[in-house]
């Protein structure tokens, strides 16, 4: 059994798999994250590893001490990955971008693939049919928005995400939805309408914490998998154990 952890901007997900079944998800507090992982390792004693893709502030050494449990593997850029990468500074492309084309790519043999991720920030990753990798978009993600317009201005308020069924804002608050919600989807649409005009064909995985709140508002219909980094996580170390 192998236990992936994604440690994002926002938040700190796992999930355990055996071989390619996903078994239970776990999201952790980072300051009880050594104790909750422990626990993880009593509940599911056949866990042989730990891999850990890291974009967030926890590093190498905050997993350190439970190398007496569990083998673990840090995911970095010297790993095998299935792409060829044609990012020109492939030394500072974030690991969990690399990880969701490794998954991309694995999942979805022999065609162009668009990955969207809707956490911390929205990441655009697009790898060609032949298996490169040609780079993306990086954007301000839902909460960050909400929170920008608050911190950067005098009057705006911090208000929670809510879906608007409206376009034209009638208040402020509606006002803040419509732009961040509608502008968010609209972004989405748009950025799916661009790679339209440049490659005719490609599949769609759209993931991240906000994915299923935003699926319904996109004009493209497009399943959401909120979990498509952990299942790569699992499928990215496989790869590696086979290629290394
Ligand atoms: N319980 C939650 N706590 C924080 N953010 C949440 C929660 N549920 C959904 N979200 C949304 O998910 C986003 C974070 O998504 P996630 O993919 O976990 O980000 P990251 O990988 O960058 O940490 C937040 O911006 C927020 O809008
Ligand atoms: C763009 C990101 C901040 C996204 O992080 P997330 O929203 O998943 O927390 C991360 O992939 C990163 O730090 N990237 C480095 C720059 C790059 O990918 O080119
Ligand atoms: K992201």
């Amino acid at each position: 059994m192998i236990l992936t952890i994604d440690v994002g901007n926002t938040r700190i997900k796992g999930a355990v798999f055996e071989n390619d079944t996903f078994l239970e998800q776990f999201l952790f507090e980072p300051n009880a994250l050594q104790n909750a992982i422990e626990n993880i390792l009593i509940q599911y004693p056949d866990t042989t590893h730990l891999v850990v893709a890291s974009v967030g502030k926890l590093g190498e050494e905050a997993f350190s001490s439970l190398a007496t449990k569990v083998s673990i593997h840090f995911v970095t850029h010297t790993d095998a990955f299935p792409f060829l990468n044609a990012y020109a500074t492939p030394q500072t492309l974030g690991i969990d971008r690399m990880v969701l084309a490794a998954g991309a790519t694995l999942c979805y043999p022999a065609q162009n693939r668009l990955v969207i991720d809707v956490g911390t920030c929205v990441t655009y990753d697009f790898i060609s049919q032949d298996d490169v990798y040609l780079g993306g978009a990086i954007s301000p993600g839902l909460r960050l928005r909400y929170e920008s317009l608050h911190n950067y201005t005098a009057k705006l308020p911090l208000l929670a995400s809510e879906c608007p069924d409206y376009f034209i804002g009638n208040s402020t608050a509606n006002s803040i939805h419509s732009g961040v919600v509608n502008g968010l989807a609209h972004e989405i649409d748009g950025f799916i309408e661009e790679y339209r005009t440049r490659y005719s064909n490609f599949i769609i995985i759209l993931t991240g914490g906000d994915a299923e709140f935003l699926a319904k508002r996109l004009k493209n219909t497009i399943f959401a998998n909120s979990n498509f980094l952990l299942e790569s996580l699992n499928q990215t170390f496989q790869y590696k154990i086979k290629n290394d």
